[in-house]
């Protein structure tokens, strides 16, 4: 992928990669969004350095470029004036994204992808680290393809969903209504990504159990798989510098952000667009077994 409108550079081999000459603050035109949708669904996270000039209203209005965007939300606070927006203040919680997730699997229809805007990061420490499951799935052996290509697993929301962050009365209220509320979705673990054909490991964090296996069974395989995702050659670790923007794809992708900077400020804010329902190779849909998660997607949303 190239393109007229900014120069593209890869920050490691099989995921990621800089997009460089953009300020997003300024109104692009849709031939510049349609490079940046391509740029993103190659190399599955992109990042903008730099965005100083973009503020939350200007992270809104590029992240409607993509699509419709998810507002308010359960455990997380987001800023007063702007629903859309997730308050990511780690600075003012015990609560860390430090596991590897694709984010919010336990609905139908999982966002396409967030866009994370940087505002204050420590000195050093507190990276995000980006998985890449297309290559992680060429990477399976046969054997273990050809059990993943069968694969369901059903992704759930009942964990434990101490977030410590400080919520306004009316969160507050929306979060016991969530807490209370399970939401469990089948997907196919092998996804095809509506854009790109390409066929992806769609499991991480919130899979609670394969299809027609035991738990035993299914943690190891869980185990197994997660292994090929997150193996080294397949990610790519991001050091934040205040202005940085980084997108991901979350329909190609997992993420962990890295918890070793102590007490130190961490702040950025997030905004969600809102997916399609994954398809799986064999052409069929995933599957709501249990909460109303057209209700979630256009009211809600979470951080991990
Ligand atoms: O804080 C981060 O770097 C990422 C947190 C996270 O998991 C998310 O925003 O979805
Ligand atoms: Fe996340």
């Amino acid at each position: 992928m190239t393109s007229q409108h900014f120069d593209i550079k890869p920050v490691a081999g099989r995921i990621g990669a800089e997009i460089i000459g953009l300020n997003l603050s300024n109104n692009l035109s849709d031939e510049v969004i349609s490079d940046i949708r391509k740029t993103l669904v190659e190399y599955k996270v992109i990042f903008f350095r730099g965005q100083h000039q973009l503020d939350a209203n200007g992270q809104v209005a590029f992240a409607r470029r993509f699509g419709e965007v998810t507002t308010a939300h359960p455990t997380v606070p987001s800023l007063p004036e702007h629903p859309e927006v997730l308050d990511l203040n780690y600075s003012k919680t015990t609560s860390r994204a430090n596991s590897w997730h694709t984010d919010v699997t336990f609905v139908d229809r999982p966002p396409l992808g967030s866009i994370l805007r940087a505002l204050v990061i420590p000195p050093v420490g507190g990276d995000t680290i980006w998985a890449n499951s297309v290559t992680a799935y060429q990477d399976l052996p046969n054997h273990l393809r050809s059990l993943a290509d069968e694969l369901w697993a059903v992704h759930s929301n009942a964990y434990d969903y101490a977030t410590g962050f400080d919520l306004p009365e009316d969160v507050k209220a929306q979060r016991a209504i969530f807490t209370s509320t399970v939401y469990e979705t089948l997907h196919p673990v092998v996804r095809v990504h509506p854009e790109s054909g390409e066929r992806g490991l769609f499991i991480g964090g919130f899979v609670r159990q394969f299809r027609g296996l035991s738990t035993t069974e299914s943690d190891d395989i869980l185990r197994l798989f997660q292994a090929y995702v997150t193996r080294p050659e397949n990610t790519v670790r991001w050091r934040w510098q205040v202005g940085d923007v980084a997108f991901w794809d979350n329909r190609a992708t997992q993420h962990y952000a890295v918890a070793d900077y102590g007490n130190q400020a961490r702040h950025v804010q997030r905004v969600t667009i809102v997916g399609d329902t994954p398809v799986g190779i064999d052409g069929k849909q995933s599957q709501a077994i249990k909460g109303d998660s057209s209700a979630y997607n256009r009211r809600e949303a979470v951080a991990v």
